[in-house]
């Protein structure tokens, strides 16, 4: 018994140690990013750094072993990454909570982090204002078919300068899920910044045609210029022209000679091409 208490005493004196050498690193990379805002400012942009973020997470969790959960590793690092972003440059969320109990505000705050201000709206078309305005940093807005009919990536079809685009998809681990359940809850995040490459990486692309067209069609005309649809998230009627906007694999610029192609090699059907963003690929469980 006394053994017992002994090595259990000893055992906790290791914690605490181990606790002062976390903290001192925690407080070591604050001041490190500290120099790095030094280094950003004077360059026009958000401090936020989407892609960088994601190749630090992607990082840690292929370097993983032992017990330690992995979805705690992410959040201890999305809160670390998510209090030193708004220490550079004023930072605030908007999230579209479109009815009580929705899971977006968790959602944001799992990867935003409890420090900064986080501003719960109805709906994502109230989002995308905040974020074009300048009065959010960041917008979290519900996956298009998950958004009761709200059609945000409309607002994105827009080459205003203040326009906001699609730069991540939370969660950035998905959970494990048992079979029967359903899908998990995801959404998109908005920024008037742009997206960055990071290597697996998702674009999202609004396609005009007109007339409508069937979403395996689009599929296959996609296929057929070299881009990989992964899938078709929603359609929209405006008139005579229809809105539909596909997810492809990679990183995709609105300069990309395969969207210059689809458009060549389908006219009559296909009118336009708009990249509205695009997001690292989350990790799964
Ligand atoms: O690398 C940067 O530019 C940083 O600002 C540092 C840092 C980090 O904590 O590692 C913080 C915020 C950015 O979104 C990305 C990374």
């Amino acid at each position: 018994m006394a053994d017992d208490s002994a090595s259990l005493d000893s055992l906790r004196q290791q914690i605490d140690a181990i606790d002062d050498r976390l903290h001192d690193l925690v407080m070591e990379r604050a001041a490190l990013v500290g120099r790095i805002a030094a280094a950003k400012a004077g360059t026009p942009g958000a401090a936020l750094r989407p892609g960088r973020e994601a190749q630090i997470i992607r990082r840690l969790v292929g370097r993983h072993s032992g017990t330690f959960p992995r979805p705690a590793l992410v959040r201890i690092w999305r809160e670390i990454m998510g209090a030193l972003v708004g220490l550079q440059r004023p930072f605030s969320v908007a999230v579209a909570q479109p009815k009580r109990g929705a899971g977006y505000i968790d959602l944001a705050r799992d990867h935003f982090g409890v420090v900064w201000p986080l501003n719960v709206l109805p709906g994502s078309s109230h989002v995308v204002r905040e974020v074009a305005n300048a009065r959010a940093s960041v917008g979290v807005v519900a996956a298009p078919e998950a958004a009761g009919g709200e059609n945000w990536w409309l607002a994105l079809v827009s080459e205003m300068t203040n326009t906001p685009r699609v730069i991540g998809r939370l969660p950035m681990l998905m959970p494990e899920i048992p079979p029967d359940h359903p899908e998990p809850l995801h959404a998109f995040v908005l920024a008037t910044s742009e997206p960055e490459e990071t290597g697996n990486d998702r674009t999202l692309l609004v396609v005009e045609t007109v007339p409508d067209v069937s979403r395996d069609r689009l599929r296959t005309l996609q296929t057929g210029v070299g881009l990989e649809c992964v899938s078709m998230l929603a359609s929209h009627r405006d008139d005579d022209r229809w809105l539909h906007l596909a997810e492809v694999t990679g990183f995709v610029a609105q300069n990309d000679a395969r969207l210059i192609a689809l458009v060549l090699a389908n006219t009559g059907t296909i009118r336009s091409t708009r990249v509205i963003g695009g997001y690292p690929v989350p990790l799964s469980a």
